[in-house]
């Protein structure tokens, strides 16, 4: 009977592309205050009132185009990924998602039933860069459901992986195929995007991120939970294994939504940029998605492609997120069960307990 077990969490989609089931997963999305961080009664009145009923149509329309028979892209791809760990790793894993199924209640319970003498359920967010939109939402909410229940594991959890070794190789070699086999003249890494206070709404100090003059440089313990440090991190890292210099590549974020400051520069305003630059080629790389989602398929494969070749670009290209890649597989292998992990109890330690 193993004693140790892997639970892969990710962000999650609609049961299908049908409005009603969209509307519920956009609900649930938006209401969470770690995404549209208002006190209750104004998020409500937002989301219920104006943003779900405008969006859901639209995006409905969106998860169309990237549905498959096997259902929502990001579910599939996790759930493969799941079972290429177990064969990797000889351990039994698991999946469940922050928003709409499998949710963590129903997984933990399962976990439970097939698993009686499990006594540490190892959680792996699947977001390689902190944000309290993506990897801390997920993580918190597993967390809380575990210390409701009356589970007796212990539940520990694999801390951003944006900077280590494994996941730059794994991320570098998935470029470095498409740089192969084809002449590029520009790598644009393209990164969701998050509005500029939730960057500093996670500066414990209040006076570092988006105050002091290149912030996101040098070193500081407010990096920890800083994502445009992060990403930008990755981008070195992944850029100077490529041997890319600075006029090669950039760096911009995508999918904004609402009305507030979010990190810039766009991509939309990016790519439409470029082919006047006489940067006509472009590779896109998404390294905060690690599974192919709306995101990737849809606004960047479809969409910013569509923006591109109407700025006069001619040739473009978006590398598949790593998805089940096995050099990926292999990193999140050792990243559970070699690097460093930390209790749920106490982590992440930012937060407000409450
Ligand atoms: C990778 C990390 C992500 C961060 C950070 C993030 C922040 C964030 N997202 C929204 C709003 C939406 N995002 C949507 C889709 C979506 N977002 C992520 C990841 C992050 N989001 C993924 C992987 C996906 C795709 C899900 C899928 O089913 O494929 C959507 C839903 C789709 C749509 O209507 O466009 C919304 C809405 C906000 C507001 C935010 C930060 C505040
Ligand atoms: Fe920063
Ligand atoms: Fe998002």
């Amino acid at each position: 009977m193993p004693e140790k077990i892997i639970l892969l969490t990710n962000l999650g989609s609609p049961d299908s592309t049908l409005k009603r089931d969209v509307y519920r997963y956009l609900n649930e999305f938006l209401m969470d205050e770690r995404v549209i961080d208002l006190p209750y009664l104004g998020r409500l009145l937002l989301v219920r009132g104006i943003i779900t009923p405008f969006r859901t149509p639209r995006s409905s329309r969106k998860y169309k185009k990237i549905w498959t028979e096997k259902g929502s892209p990001l579910i599939e791809h996790t759930r493969q990924l799941a079972d290429k760990l177990q064969d990797e790793t000889g351990l039994p894993v698991y999946y469940c998602m922050r928003y709409g199924n499998p949710a963590p209640k129903a997984v933990f319970d399962k976990i439970t039933q097939e698993n009686p003498e499990v006594k540490e359920v190892i959680l792996f967010p699947l977001y390689p860069h902190y944000s309290m939109s993506s990897f801390e939402t997920a993580v918190e909410h597993v967390r809380r459901i575990w210390l409701d229940g009356v589970y007796k594991f212990s539940l520990s959890v694999v801390p951003p992986f944006y900077n280590k070794d494994c996941y730059i190789t794994a991320l570098a070699a998935s470029i470095e195929r498409y740089l192969k086999s084809a002449e590029y003249d520009h790598v644009l890494f393209s990164y969701h995007g998050v509005p500029v206070r939730h960057i500093t709404k996670r500066d414990a100090s209040g006076r570092h991120c988006m105050q002091k003059e290149d912030c996101c440089g040098g070193t500081s313990p407010v990096h920890a939970y800083c994502y445009r440090h992060q990403v930008r991190e990755t981008t070195k890292l992944v850029t100077e294994r490529l041997g890319l210099n600075k006029e090669q590549y950039s760096l911009s974020f995508q999918s904004r939504l609402g009305t507030d400051s979010w990190l810039k520069p766009s991509t939309d305003a990016t790519v439409r940029s470029l082919p006047a630059l006489g940067r006509k080629r472009l590779l896109v790389v998404c390294p905060s998605f690690v599974s192919d989602c709306l995101e990737t398929l849809e606004e960047i494969d479809m969409g910013a492609r569509e923006s591109f070749m109407e700025a006069g670009g001619e040739h473009f290209t978006c590398v598949p997120c790593l998805n089940t890649d096995e050099a990926w597989v292999k990193a999140i292998a050792e990243l559970s069960l070699q690097g460093e992990t930390k209790p749920a109890e106490i982590y992440p330690d930012f937060m407000p307990r409450n």
